[in-house]
């Protein structure tokens, strides 16, 4: 069975000197699309005033909005307590982390430091995982025993495989990617965070903070006392059969969360909803790593989404944001919201550019904090548009904004 980590990883990165940008679970590169209906042809419209955009400022705060990465507080009467308690779960026949008050969206839940960290496989082994349980304390290690094992009924392996012993099925089970150093890519396992059941509807965005070598874990919006706090696990635009297939084969379990148990008809609408933003990510996807490559991909696209566009049938991006909306997935805002960015720049629209990338900023700052590469990014561009090396490779045009 693969691991829970997924790759790489949870939470967005910045490719620095390229152009694009990564959404954390998926394995997308979601250079999607624009929304952007031209106005104005190109170059009817000389330098546009960037200050005409008054619910865009000209440049960017010093310090995000008050929330974006606040630890918990609350009219609790013990805030100095954490804001989730582990309890049963019963439906996932284990336990879950539950919020012990109302939390609001973009707050940092819980940061943790991982137990221990091991290397990808095939270096990743038993053994090393039996080394680094070696110099953990002993309630680490009982606690460590303690979490679940989704191997466990794989105990004695198929015909030609190896059985998966017990230490390192937990770590598969529990292990979260953690970061990337010299030697390649590190997971971890989070003795606390281990207990987040997935959800294909997640209230908990995760990212990894090089700095403290700590996860986040954040808020995705406003949580209720007692709801359950739930990360996803593997990416979760697409339909109920298709999260169920990845879920099955990447982690052995039927999903039981409330998206995934919505009845028919809601089930059927949802459906429709989660396949049309898969489909507004692909259609768009034309970016690989190589920048060169992916300048020209993005050029040939434009020019044919300009061609497009003059036939009406273009896809928007604010379709997608209205869809990932219903369907509370905001988590993937920033990354449409920086492609909307993107196009802007590419045809130097850079008033619209602008207030796509403080949208892509402000959702960036709730999922993965203020100071992630992708949130400083997004507030370099937003103060300085023209630094993105796509700014004005195509011939000038006015688009729109995300409002
Ligand atoms: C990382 S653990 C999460 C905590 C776990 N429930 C426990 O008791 O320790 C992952 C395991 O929890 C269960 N699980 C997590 N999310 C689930 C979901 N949405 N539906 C059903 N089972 C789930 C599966 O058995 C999975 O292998």
């Amino acid at each position: 069975m693969a691991t829970r980590v997924q790759s790489p990883p949870g939470r967005p990165s910045m490719r620095h000197g390229s152009s694009r940008y990564r959404h954390s679970r998926s394995s997308l590169y979601v250079a999607h699309t624009p929304s952007l209906e031209p106005i104005t042809t190109p170059d009817e419209d000389e330098d546009a005033d960037e200050s005409t955009v008054s619910s865009t400022p000209d440049s960017p705060p010093t310090s995000p909005s008050p929330g974006h990465g606040q630890e918990s507080s609350s009219s609790s009467t013990d805030e100095s307590s954490p804001p989730y308690k582990i309890a049963a779960a019963p439906l996932t026949d284990g336990v879950g982390l539950f919020a012990t008050r109302a939390i609001s969206k973009g707050t940092i839940v819980l940061c943790e430091a991982p137990m221990f960290t091991q290397p990808s496989p095939p270096t990743r082994t038993n053994s090393t995982v039996m080394a680094a349980l070696s110099q953990c304390t002993r309630d680490e290690q009982r606690q460590y025993f303690n979490l679940a094992n989704a191997h466990k009924s794989k105990g004695s392996g198929a015909p030609g495989t190896q059985p998966v012993l017990p230490a390192l099925g937990i770590f598969e089970t529990n292990a979260l990617p953690c970061g990337k150093t010299r030697s390649g890519r590190r997971a971890g396992v989070f003795l606390t965070a281990a207990r987040l059941n997935h959800s294909c509807r997640p209230n908990l965005a995760r990212s990894w903070d090089e700095t403290s070598q700590q996860m986040a874990f954040r808020a995705l919006r406003d949580v209720a006392e007692g709801e359950e706090l739930c990360l996803n696990y593997v990416d979760v635009i697409g339909t109920r059969a298709q999260r169920t297939e990845e879920l099955q084969s990447a982690y052995g379990f039927e999903c039981v969360c409330e998206a995934c148990a919505l009845g028919f008809e809601e089930l059927a609408e949802s459906d429709r909803r989660r396949a049309a933003i898969r489909r507004l990510f692909e259609e768009v996807a034309v970016c690989g790593n190589e920048p060169t490559l992916g300048l020209r991909k993005v050029r040939s696209f434009v020019i044919d989404w300009l061609r497009r566009c003059s036939r009406g049938s273009y896809v928007q991006v604010k379709l997608a944001l209205q869809l990932l909306k219903e369907e509370e997935l905001v988590h993937y805002e920033a990354s449409f919201c920086f492609d909307g960015f993107q196009f802007c720049i590419l045809v130097s629209d850079f008033v619209n550019a602008k207030a796509w990338i403080r949208k892509a900023w402000e959702a960036s700052c709730n999922t993965s904090g203020p100071d992630s590469p992708a949130s400083r990014a997004f507030k370099m561009y937003w103060a300085n548009p023209r630094a993105h090396e796509l700014a004005g490779v195509l011939p000038r045009a006015t688009l729109h904004g995300p409002d």
